[in-house]
């Protein structure tokens, strides 16, 4: 809790609507330093107010922002207002603590090696049980990695297949929120060894992926105890991950799932689309781009593209998902691009009904994805998200 904070910064005559109140923090380039800020919302109608802390005064007057829903606050998440990107840091007091602390309960979740071609589909199974995707990235797990890790299970019998089984391929890790969220995973997930979960738990995702008592599809952190650390394991809150990406660099193409897809909650049924027309994912992070980082991604548009400023904006708008895509012969980038389908949803819906932009996309700039225009731009696009952007 934010020790200097008083419900007196508050204008009496927003008072009476539920608000919610939090820390959140600024780093302010040309000044080179961290501005402190409460930022208050108001649910009834999205408006959103600030106050600076050091200065002790107003910084934003209410002000509605359609596109900053309840479900983007929680601590750790990141927002953009007016082209800062704020990242929540604390709860601001007692009222928003209880009300949303509980409901906000985060833990890990591994997809392992032998399901993170099911992936859109476990992805769904989350948003199907209220469980919201936090971080998200695609990682190859050394030995090393992996012994720390299970470091736990060091004198069980499975230890080596389990390391062996770690380790054969990328995992997917993401850092997962929702009420009862430890619990809750371990039930979707079902008994450890996947013949019992069969069995016993048929629906469960280890009865629907996994193999058997080691090759088990997904992990759940046991407590919320063992969910912190592990998610600090793969998301230090130092931002400097040492584990290695997964990206190829060959034969791929850049896919982005734009802010507006993620937050309606369609990571995973883009990703299912995807995964089942044959196309793997072959490097996957969930990142938040600052404006000066869109705009540079978007350069080549400057000039060229009437509706550059906004696609600046709505990449910049939330968390979206950076992906690289590999097909199986030489031609992925065209053949991507057909299957994301024309970049006017309208026009896709009239064209391409079973495109990704027809299915998923709102209009010009919400149109779901951005995939590369040109095969050649593809390495170079996939390095930008996953070599130069920090993530
Ligand atoms: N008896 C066993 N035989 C073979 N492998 C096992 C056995 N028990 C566990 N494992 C493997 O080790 C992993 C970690 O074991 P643990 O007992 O923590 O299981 P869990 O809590 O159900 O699974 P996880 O920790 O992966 O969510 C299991 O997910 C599974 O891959």
């Amino acid at each position: 809790m934010f020790p200097g904070y008083s419900d007196a910064y508050i204008e009496p005559s927003s008072a009476q609507d539920e608000r919610y109140s939090f820390i959140t923090e600024w780093y302010d380039p040309q000044a080179a330093l961290i501005r402190r800020y409460q930022f208050l919302y108001y649910p009834k109608d999205s408006s959103v107010e600030m106050y600076d802390i050091k200065n002790r005064r107003k910084f934003l007057s209410r002000t509605k922002f359609d596109h900053v829903k309840v479900e983007d606050l929680y601590i750790g998440s990141k927002l953009s207002i007016y082209s800062r990107q704020l990242t929540f840091v604390d709860f601001g007091d007692r009222f928003t603590e209880s009300k949303m602390g509980n409901k906000n309960e985060k833990t890990l979740a591994i997809v392992k090696p032998d399901a993170v071609s099911k992936l859109g589909t476990i992805i769904n199974c989350l948003k199907e049980n209220d469980i919201q995707v936090c971080k998200a990235k695609m990682v190859q797990l050394t030995r090393k990695d992996a012994a720390i890790f299970y470091e736990e299970h060091q004198s069980k019998p499975f230890y080596n297949p389990l390391l062996d089984y770690m380790t054969s391929g990328p995992v997917v890790a993401m850092e997962i929120m929702g009420s009862d969220a430890v619990k809750q995973w371990r039930k979707l997930l079902g008994p450890t060894d996947s013949n019992a979960a069969r069995e016993q738990e048929p629906t469960s995702l280890r009865a629907m992926f996994g193999t058997d008592n080691t090759k088990n599809a997904a992990h759940g952190s046991d407590s919320a105890t063992s969910a912190k650390r592990e998610i600090e394991f793969f998301f230090p809150s130092s931002g400097k991950s040492k584990l290695a990406g997964t990206a190829k660099y060959e034969n791929c193409t850049c896919c982005v799932i734009k802010p507006h897809a993620v937050k309606s909650g369609l990571i995973g049924d883009i990703l299912s689309v995807i995964q089942d027309a044959g196309f793997a994912v072959t490097d996957l992070s969930m990142q938040n781009i600052e404006k000066a980082n869109a705009e540079e991604f978007y350069e080549v548009y400057k000039s060229v593209v009437a509706e550059y400023q906004s696609m600046v904006n709505e990449l910049c708008n939330g968390p979206c998902v950076a992906l690289e895509i590999t097909g199986k012969d030489q031609d992925t980038a065209n053949r991507f691009r057909e299957l994301c389908g024309p970049a006017d949803p309208e026009i896709a819906r009239h064209l391409r009904p079973k495109t990704i932009r027809a299915m998923f996309g709102k209009d010009k700039i919400q149109n779901a994805v951005h995939c590369t225009d040109l095969p050649d731009d593809g390495i170079l696009e996939v390095e930008y998200f996953f070599r130069i952007l920090p993530h």
